[in-house]
């Protein structure tokens, strides 16, 4: 039997990512190998995402080789990869969620400063918005770079702290302090690991269902569907987590104003049904109570 060609980025995320789904197959007996590629997102650090204008910076070279059939599946953070995918390209299976939250990271110099005091980077509009939401004044620095990257600037730079993926921090095995921040809705299918395909090879696509969780699936599709629905193709400050508790699945969301002023929020628990698209249907809510407006006023302003 052929081996299954799983292309990534060649970040060390990426990298241990692919090496995750690697092993999920090879625990269900097939062969893997992996074959990295760069990113045009890792080639252009110099401005945050948002103002390159485009979406899937992270994802369309992987995108391409999986169209030029150089690779069979390619491994994301699922939250990179923008809701609309380009023709036959398809996502075919999400590995179980872990660590969803986001976390505050200090520089020891600002250890007993309050969440107010601190001058913060980061370069995400949904992380500022929410955080701006309770402390208005705080001072914000762009921040771009992988992980490593980032703790790095921390250290040698002139701001108190930044906000990362929990997720990404335990996976690098990062041996930091953090502190959870439970004001903060994750990004959309923040901390699931997804796995992309070709539409028109079934087989493959097959093999990748044994591998495939449905329950996290069930709940970042939620997640996306919302997004798509409130966002109409820009990058907007919105947060969404669905997560299943006992028999129920608890959706909570948020649109946010880039000053973080302007806050619609949602938060439903209710029985899980097929039919019902609960994404689609709380983004309607969210549009109906002002979010209409805002998503208009947020368009004039990035
Ligand atoms: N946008 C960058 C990105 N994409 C995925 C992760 C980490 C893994 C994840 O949260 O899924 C990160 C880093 C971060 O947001 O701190």
């Amino acid at each position: 039997m052929k081996s299954i060609r799983i292309g990534t980025r060649n970040s060390a995320l990426a990298l241990w990512q692919a090496r995750e789904v690697a092993r999920h197959l090879q625990n269900n007996n097939y062969l893997t190998e992996i074959t990295p590629i760069v990113s045009s997102g890792d080639k252009n650090l110099n401005q945050p995402l948002y103002s390159l204008g485009i979406t899937g910076v992270f994802t369309r070279d992987l995108d391409v080789a999986l169209l030029n059939d150089e690779i069979d599946i390619a491994v994301h953070s699922l939250k990179d990869v923008p809701t609309q995918l380009p023709h036959n390209i398809e996502i075919i299976a999400h590995l179980e969620r872990d660590f969803p939250q986001d976390v505050l990271i200090r520089r020891e110099s600002a250890r007993d400063k309050e969440f107010h005091e601190l001058k913060l980077a980061t370069s995400s509009l949904r992380r500022r918005a929410f955080w701006l939401k309770h402390y208005p004044d705080t001072q914000f620095f762009d921040i771009r770079g992988n992980i490593q990257t980032r703790l790095q600037k921390l250290e040698e730079q002139d701001f108190d702290a930044t906000i990362l993926s929990l997720a990404g921090i335990k996976r690098m095995k990062m041996d930091i302090n953090y502190e959870m921040l439970p004001v903060m809705i994750p990004a959309a299918s923040q901390g699931v690991i997804a796995i992309a395909g070709h539409s028109e090879k079934p087989e493959i696509n097959e093999i990748l269902q044994s591998i495939n969780h449905k329950q996290t699936q069930i709940c970042v599709e939620m997640e996306r569907n919302f997004l798509s629905t409130l966002e109409g193709g820009c990058t907007a400050p919105i947060g969404a987590f669905a997560e299943k508790i006992g028999n129920q699945i608890r959706f909570k969301g948020a649109l946010c104003s880039l000053d973080g002023k302007n806050y619609i929020a949602i938060d439903e628990s209710f029985e899980y049904n097929e039919e019902e698209n609960f994404g689609e249907k709380f983004a309607n809510i969210v549009l109906e109570n002002g979010g209409r407006e805002l998503m208009a006023e947020i368009k004039t302003q990035l």
